[in-house]
């Protein structure tokens, strides 16, 4: 096995050796050069553990623990480069004059944008999934993740496709479709990393114990095979050389821009949604010490929501060139969605019968209950911004970006803190996180980031909505574009507060989790020492 993988290391190696010399533009010969560096420190690494007796990991320990650890700090790496960036470009909205002149073609807007999104979803939120899938599905299944190893490379691979899209897109590298932004490599390479995470964690429900599979797994098991589907069709392209970075798509016009939203959409619907539900139906229960409220209930949102959100796609797209046909066919199954995306909330939020008393008590608890609101008002307004006469208001304004973040830092950002106390002790053995009040204060801030955030930007979205459509006794339109970009300026100042509080939450959090962590270090026993009442360290 070592000799194989040290063939196709060395043959990897060799290849972006060529690569990087051939190279047509700048992000692909960075690429190159990065993955030379990679394979090449592997080809090392790996030579001098061959024939060296294999290392058992922790054997004794019962479940696979070591790389949701990482997966845990992981997640919170991202999340403050991914809020970081946010807020900045939060402020360069406001104070166009943070695009720098010497920062031009790499840290102006156009090319801080794409990575905060992606940093946030798929950086942010993909290390959380992966981390509390696999935690959850050990735990449901009551097996140790299969594969052994390959749960690594899945860990690594991923944050090696993080390193390749972000650093992509500072040097231009980009194929225009949301969130779909990485080119032709970057998209095989997160392939190869993906259908390895679902072998992971299929072959973990195989071999599992018990004979029923919880309901997170259906939920987390679902967003890993629907976000493979949606990838793979959505980067159908074929590169202009392999020497380049640069694609073409293999659909055009409005197919292109349906299947782009097909994508979009569902990248919401089961990254961003079906994904953060299997979280949910494990931390939640477990937190609150409760069973699920209904069982039934889960099982039936569950089909429903997958069933509806697929067809959803074509409100992103009222008012093109798309059939009328299609739009309205998108605008009714959203319609139709804001009920097993309630089923969801509602199952949540009365897990906590009989135990609300921990609202007042536990500041992990009131995460959880504020997410599962966030994520009950982000599912109301979506339907209702998908009904074609709202969404001539609300599209193209700051409004959709004010939904956008209710559901991002309400709904995923608040779930996400809460799994990450919850898991931080039990990860590393403490008995539970350093410092409550911390928790405390960060609930608040987070909270009342939000609610700037969000207020704010339903202001100016409407505002400018309306600014754009209003005409005089004559017909003409009274305001520039310019004059709604100017009344924005307000707005734009309180937002970029909201983002600093949401971040300086954030941040709290990770101070939390370090004490948390370093107080976990094996505690030293301590010896008989000459001076007999010498203080036993802690
Ligand atoms: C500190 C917190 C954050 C701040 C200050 C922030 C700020 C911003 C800004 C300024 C934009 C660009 C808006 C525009 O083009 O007009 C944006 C876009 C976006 N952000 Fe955030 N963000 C934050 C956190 C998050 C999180 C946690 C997520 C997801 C989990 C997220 C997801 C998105 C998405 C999906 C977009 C694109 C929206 C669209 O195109 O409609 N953001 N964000
Ligand atoms: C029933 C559930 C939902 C429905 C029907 C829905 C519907 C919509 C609609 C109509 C838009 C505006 C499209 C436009 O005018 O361009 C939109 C945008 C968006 N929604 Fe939702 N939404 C739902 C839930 C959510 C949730 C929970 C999140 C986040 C966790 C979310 C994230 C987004 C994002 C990121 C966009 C911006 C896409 C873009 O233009 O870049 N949505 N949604
Ligand atoms: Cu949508």
């Amino acid at each position: 096995m070592n000799y194989l993988k040290l063939v196709i290391l060395g043959l990897v190696t060799l290849f972006a050796a060529i690569a990087t010399n051939w190279a047509h533009d700048l992000a692909y010969q960075v690429h190159a050069l990065l993955i030379m560096l990679v394979a090449a420190g592997m080809f090392i690494w790996v030579l001098r553990r061959t024939d060296e007796p294999p290392k058992v990991d922790s054997p004794s320990a019962v479940y696979f623990d070591g790389v949701i650890r990482a997966g845990v700090i992981a997640t919170a790496f991202w999340g403050i480069a991914g809020f970081l960036v946010g807020t900045f470009i939060a402020f360069q909205l406001a104070f166009p004059a943070l695009n720098f002149e010497f920062l031009q073609g790499f840290g102006n807007f156009g090319r801080l944008r794409p990575l905060h999104t992606s940093a946030v979803i798929f950086a942010f939120g993909g290390n959380a999934l992966i981390a509390t899938s696999f935690y959850v599905v050990q735990r449901t299944s009551a097996v140790r993740l299969w594969g052994g190893n390959t749960a690594w490379f899945v860990f690594w691979g991923y944050q090696l496709f993080i390193v390749l899209a972000a650093t992509g897109y500072l040097m231009g590298a980009t194929q225009s479709k949301e969130y779909a932004e990485p080119e032709w490599y970057v998209d095989i390479w997160l392939t190869i990393v993906w259908v390895t995470y679902l072998a992971v964690y299929l072959g973990t429900i195989v071999k599992r114990r018990e004979k029923h599979i919880y309901v997170a797994n259906w939920f987390f098991l679902s967003f890993i095979i629907t976000v493979a589907m949606l990838h793979l069709v959505n980067n159908l392209s074929i590169p202009v050389s392999i020497w380049g970075s640069k694609s073409v798509q293999v659909f055009s016009g409005v197919q292109d821009a349906m299947t782009q939203w097909w994508y979009g959409h569902n990248a919401v619907g089961f990254f961003l949604t079906a994904g953060f539900l299997g979280m949910m139906y494990y931390f939640v229960p477990k937190q609150a010490g409760r069973p699920v409220y209904s069982y039934k209930l889960s099982i039936i949102h569950f089909w429903a929501l997958i069933f509806l959100y697929i067809w959803a796609g074509p409100h992103h797209l009222h008012y093109t060139a798309l059939p009328d046909w299609a739009s309205t066919l998108g605008m009714v199954f959203s319609i139709v969605l804001w009920m097993p995306s309630w089923g969801g909330m509602i199952n949540g939020l009365m897990t906590l019968q009989g135990a609300w008393d921990k609202l007042r008590t536990d500041p992990i608890m009131r995460m959880f209950v504020l997410s599962l609101g966030f994520y009950g008002m982000s599912t109301f307004e979506g339907p209702m911004m998908s009904i074609r006469a709202v969404n001539s208001l609300s599209h193209y304004t700051d409004w959709t970006i004010g939904h956008v973040h209710s559901g991002a830092l309400g709904w995923n950002g608040m779930i996400t803190f809460g799994a990450i106390y919850f898991l931080t002790p039990k990860l590393w053995g403490r008995e539970k996180m350093y410092s409550m009040s911390a928790i405390n204060w960060h609930f608040w801030l987070a909270t009342l980031g939000i609610v700037l955030y969000a207020s704010s930007m339903w202001v100016t979205g409407i505002m400018e909505g309306l600014m754009w459509r209003e005409v005089d006794d004559q017909g003409f339109l009274v305001n520039s574009f310019a004059d709604t970009v100017s009344a924005k300026f307000p707005m734009y100042v309180v937002r970029g507060l909201g983002g600093v509080m949401f971040l300086s939450g954030a941040l709290i959090m990770c101070w939390n989790m370090w004490m948390t962590i370093r107080g976990a270090k094996p505690a030293t026993v301590s010896l008989p020492s000459a001076k007999s009442n010498a203080v036993p360290a802690e």
